[in-house]
């Protein structure tokens, strides 16, 4: 059995918020803003996977009115979600992920994105693909308002559909 899903998810810069990405804090002038740590990447992964499962999204499982979510590390967020796919039989086939972000610069921290999520993912770390694109200075993310993601998965189980 193959399952694909897909995510994107979308949070505003602003001042006074740590820049996590990935897993990864990034050094820069302004931060993601949310209900929880607003790690755009580990939730539109989350997202993807929620999808292949037909599970609906995290702000349904993780609602932000929920008190419980407050400042959440998406980490954690993403290993709950990880599990749901562990307890119908999945593995992970492959993910690909795209940052949308005029800035900060992505390529250092990727490496450091891609251990992060397989390893939350429980997978070879070859099976997982994170890059990043600008968008030549148009759009709100091109005027530095928000980070985009986007990100497809595919999911592998040995267990026959009927
Ligand atoms: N926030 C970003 C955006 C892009 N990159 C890397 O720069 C390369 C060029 O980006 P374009 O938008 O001109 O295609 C791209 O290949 C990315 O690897 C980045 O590191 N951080
Ligand atoms: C992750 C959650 C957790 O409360 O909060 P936010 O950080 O606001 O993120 P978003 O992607 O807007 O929606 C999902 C929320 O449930």
């Amino acid at each position: 059995m193959i399952a694909v899903g897909q995510g994107f998810d979308v949070h505003q810069l602003v001042e006074g918020r740590p820049c996590i990405i990935g897993g990864v804090t990034i050094p820069y002038e302004k931060g993601l803003l949310g209900h929880s740590d607003a790690d755009v990447l580990l939730h539109t992964v989350s997202d993807a996977i929620l999808g292949a499962l037909a599970l609906g999204d995290i702000g349904r499982h993780f609602p932000d009115t929920d008190p419980a979510f407050k400042d959440a590390d998406s980490l954690v967020l993403l290993r709950r979600v990880w599990d749901m796919a562990k307890e119908r039989g999945y593995r992970l086939g492959n993910l690909d992920a795209t940052i949308i972000a005029q800035a900060p610069k992505m390529a250092p921290y990727v490496p450091q994105m891609v251990e992060i999520i397989a390893g939350a993912l429980e997978a070879d770390p070859r099976r997982v693909n994170v890059k990043a694109t600008t968008t030549e200075h148009l759009g709100f993310t091109g005027r530095g308002e928000g980070i985009a993601a986007q990100c497809i998965v595919c999911l592998l189980s040995d267990v026959l559909s009927s």
